[in-house]
């Protein structure tokens, strides 16, 4: 579907408008978690997730048969301050890996059951060094928005967005200390693995860009210190609200690209799930900044969607049960 909106002005009403969950499929799919022939309570968090599901997508008895995987790749202009242990080439090679289905995130979205569309952004064009200007002029961040609306797949019933973008950690800390509080250090980690000089440098180039691009609007936050892809993310994010598709969150870059739609209207995750906890050291922070449980702790630190593609396998499991599970009355088994 294309983007309703053509401006930062008019997302940000795309954004307030957006719907809730279906109250009807909601109290249905309780109701019928309370006759499904287990003891209360007894798949735990699964039984949430699968009431949660229910109500995003207006139907008690779900199915998640269409998933779709999303990576937004952008390159960076603060890479030439020695922010990443690899070269910006690699964003481009790794586009290149994913089109031919060499990625770690080809086999996970396979695995799942998931489609998986690749988008390079601008690779030629890096944003601005955030140290020097802001990374997006208006333009460019609204037409990143826009990719990241368009490529959802309105008939998709669950959607992973995830990104490739070498200096994107650096990106990446940078808005969530902007948006969610605190200093440069409280959100800087190692990424694809810097060293201490590293570390150091990294942190001290955050927090220029905090000084330099001082706001308290988190979608300006975004243009200014984010990136192509993590404009992109956050635009898919509100396109799957728009059309009710569930939304699992990945690490820590995706997750600072949804913080700024958290930041700018009340409850604009409601429609997510944290699909695991990264190693990228500020992530747990950042999910308690955002109120959200992660499904998965598996000590990954790639990006790409890779865990939450793997919470795909949760979600699929919890609805599954669900939907599939017999009732006491059909099934002839006591209940309690
Ligand atoms: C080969 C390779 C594949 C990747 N896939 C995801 N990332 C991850 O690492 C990058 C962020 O780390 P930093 O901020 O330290 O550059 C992003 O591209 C992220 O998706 C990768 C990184 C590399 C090197
Ligand atoms: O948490 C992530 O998504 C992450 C962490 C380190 C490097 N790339 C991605």
């Amino acid at each position: 579907m294309q983007a309703p909106f053509t401006s930062l002005s008019t997302f940000r009403d795309a954004l307030a408008a957006a719907p809730g969950p279906d109250a009807a499929a909601t109290q249905g799919a309780q109701d019928r978690n309370g006759q499904l022939t287990k003891p209360p309570g007894a798949l735990g968090r699964l039984e949430d997730l699968a009431i949660w599901y229910a109500g995003w997508r207006g139907d008690a008895q779900p199915q998640i048969t269409a998933p779709q995987v999303i990576v937004f790749a952008g390159n960076h202009g603060v890479c030439a301050q020695g922010v990443s242990a690899f070269p910006s080439e690699v964003t481009m090679q790794m586009v290149a890996n994913f089109e031919h289905g060499g990625a770690a995130i080809n086999q996970l979205s396979k695995t799942f059951g998931a489609k998986m569309d690749v988008y390079p952004l601008s690779l030629d064009t890096p944003t601005a060094d955030f140290t020097t200007a802001p990374a997006m002029t208006e333009e460019e961040f609204t037409r990143a928005l826009q990719t990241g609306w368009n490529a959802v797949d309105p008939e998709t019933d669950l959607l992973v967005t995830g990104e490739m973008g070498i200096g994107n950690t650096t990106s990446a800390a940078a808005v969530a200390a902007a948006v969610l509080g605190g200093d440069a250090a409280d959100w800087t980690g190692r990424g694809t693995g810097v060293d201490d000089a590293g570390l150091a440098r990294k942190t001290d180039v955050v927090g220029r860009g905090l000084a330099l691009h001082a706001t308290s609007d988190p979608l300006e936050a975004l243009r200014c210190l984010g990136g192509r892809e993590l404009a992109a993310m956050a635009g898919a994010i509100a396109a799957a609200r728009h059309h009710r598709i569930p939304v699992i969150l990945d690490g820590f870059i995706c997750c600072a690209a949804a913080a700024a739609l958290h930041k700018a209207v009340d409850g604009a995750l409601d429609h997510a799930v944290a699909g695991h906890l990264s190693a990228e050291g500020a992530h747990q922070r950042m999910l308690d900044a955002l109120g959200k449980e992660p499904l998965l702790r598996l000590g990954l630190r790639l990006g790409e969607g890779s865990g939450a593609a793997l919470a795909i396998g949760v979600l699929k499991g919890a609805v599954a049960c669900h939907s599939g599970m017999a009732t006491f009355a059909e099934a002839g088994v006591s209940d309690g």
